[in-house]
């Protein structure tokens, strides 16, 4: 088994490499682990109370979890992996069950600030976009799917995202062994990382 890290900042585009890395790969071949399916589960807090979260803390996410369900594949176990809704900020109460395959890819903002879990990665990648050219991508995104309007996104941005990505996410590209610039669609990186899959799985 494989198992590859892609970090990097919020609308870095990883879920964007994520889709154009496993498109030439067939659904019996690769696992995608989102770190967002393992966000805290805070069905205690009211709604209000979860807008106030600081989602971009190591803090809150459940990496318990997501160490146990990697090694449970890894053994070839089958795992329940949770559902996340932004809108909600909380966890649905519904899984997604995941097989263990040949290669699994984990994607997530905070996921190489976790020793054990930088650990069991064979390959870790970063993700690069400019912080401007990010949060005018988080901006409509959000807007446009999360539900969320300008002045939200701008007071999150400003109270914790920034500060966050200062302190727990853009110092983890350090551990990366491949970091991918994406101000422009980089197809050239996404062959490179096809490549040494195919060749692995050989
Ligand atoms: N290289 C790129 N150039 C322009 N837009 C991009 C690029 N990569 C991603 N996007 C867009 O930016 C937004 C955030 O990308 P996404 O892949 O969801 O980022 P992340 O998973 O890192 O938060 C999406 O709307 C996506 O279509
Ligand atoms: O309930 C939530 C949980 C997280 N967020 C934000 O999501 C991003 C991480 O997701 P990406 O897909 O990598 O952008 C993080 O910056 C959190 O601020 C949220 O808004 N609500």
């Amino acid at each position: 088994m494989l198992i590859i890290g892609i970090a990097g900042g919020t609308g870095s585009g990883k879920t964007t490499v994520v889709n154009q890395i496993i498109e030439e790969l067939k659904n019996e071949e690769v696992d995608v682990i989102s770190q967002d399916s393992y966000y805290q589960d805070t069905s205690h807090l009211t709604y209000e109370e979860r807008t106030k979260i600081n989602f971009d803390h190591p803090k809150s996410i459940d990496f318990d979890l997501l160490v146990s369900h990697l090694k449970d594949l890894k053994d070839g176990k089958t795992i329940e992996q949770p559902v996340y809704s932004f809108k909600e900020h909380n966890r649905t109460g519904e899984t997604v069950i995941t097989e263990p395959k040949k290669v699994i890819i984990v994607e997530g903002i905070l996921i190489l600030t976790h020793t054990d879990i930088r650990d069991m990665f064979d390959i870790k990648i970063y993700v690069h976009a400019d912080s401007d050219e990010r949060l005018i991508r988080r901006l409509k995104r959000d807007i446009n799917d999360r539900g969320r309007d300008l002045d939200e996104v701008l007071w999150r941005y400003q109270t914790t995202l920034k500060p966050m990505h200062q302190q727990f996410i853009e110092p983890t590209k350090e551990f990366a062994d491949i970091i991918i610039p994406t101000n422009r669609y980089n197809t050239v990186a996404v062959d490179i990382v096809q490549t040494i899959i195919k060749e692995r799985l050989a």
